[in-house]
């Protein structure tokens, strides 16, 4: 299939507090191909997307079309095949292991499906535990800033549960207090409601849509659920590794 451009302008104004189409993430005709001793797949096929400063995007497809591959790729957890990622205008092959590491570390919070909390520890050292590898941030700002992102998505009366003493929508708004600490520019948030209800799906996507508006951060989302993915202000619709609208 030849290249497909999946830039385009957002479908609704981005967030007030968001600097308009200024690029956070770019994608360039990236590729991604897992090789077997056996087989060949071809997960992304020439993708280009640009992600704007406080967008809100989702991206839907079918089982195996390459979105969770996309969702690490933009968050520099794999490399592409083929292809050129740019963050703030920069090439992310120009940079030193160092430098990537920082970026993973500083600009991109992550949110998965399956919370990947610790459940040996609390509420508030769950949260805390990113910033530990922080150099700069003392023992103090890492434990205000666990206070203050806890208070956001409103569980400052959990502090000192555990995991398992939550419910898996509680587990979710741990899983986003912990990305938000580290203050990150960007969040990639994979299937951030699908082990949940709708009862607890609808709290999360609430929370996500009020961070996006009220604090301007940039999200990308990859969702089976269209009602969600309507709420936000650009869909995209993957295919076979593709972008089809
Ligand atoms: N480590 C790997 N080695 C080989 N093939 C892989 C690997 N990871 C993913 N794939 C293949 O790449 C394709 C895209 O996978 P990916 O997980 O990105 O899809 P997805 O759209 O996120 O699927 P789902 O909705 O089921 O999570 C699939 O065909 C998958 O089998």
């Amino acid at each position: 299939m030849n290249a497909t451009t999946l830039f385009s302008a957002p479908t609704a104004a981005p967030s007030t507090r968001a600097t308009a189409f200024q690029p956070v993430i770019e994608l360039r005709s990236i590729e991604k191909v897992y090789q077997t001793k056996t087989i060949e797949t071809v997960a992304l096929n020439h993708v280009n997307l640009v992600i704007h400063k406080g967008e809100f995007v989702s991206i839907m497809g079918p089982s195996g079309c390459g979105k969770s591959t996309l969702l690490s790729i933009m968050g520099l957890l794999d490399e592409p095949t083929a292809g050129v990622v740019e963050i703030e205008g920069r090439a992310v092959q120009s940079y030193s292991d160092k430098e990537l590491a920082a970026l993973r570390n500083h600009k991109i919070g992550f949110v998965f499906q399956s919370y990947h909390l610790i459940n040996d520890l609390s509420v508030l050292d769950n949260v805390e535990l990113p910033l530990l590898y922080r150099p700069g941030v003392s023992g103090k700002e890492r434990r205000e800033r666990a206070y203050a992102a806890l208070d956001k998505v409103g569980l400052s009366a959990r502090t000192n549960h555990f995991p398992g003493q939550l419910s898996g929508g509680q587990r979710q708004r741990v899983a986003i207090a912990r990305a938000l600490a580290g203050r990150p520019e960007l969040i990639l948030a994979d299937e951030p409601t699908g082990n949940l209800d709708s009862v607890m799906g609808e709290e999360i996507m609430e929370l996500l849509l009020g961070l996006n508006r009220d604090e301007g951060t940039t999200i990308v989302m990859v969702t089976h659920d269209e009602q969600q993915a309507l709420k936000t202000q650009r869909l995209i619709r993957f295919f076979d590794g593709s972008q089809v609208s």
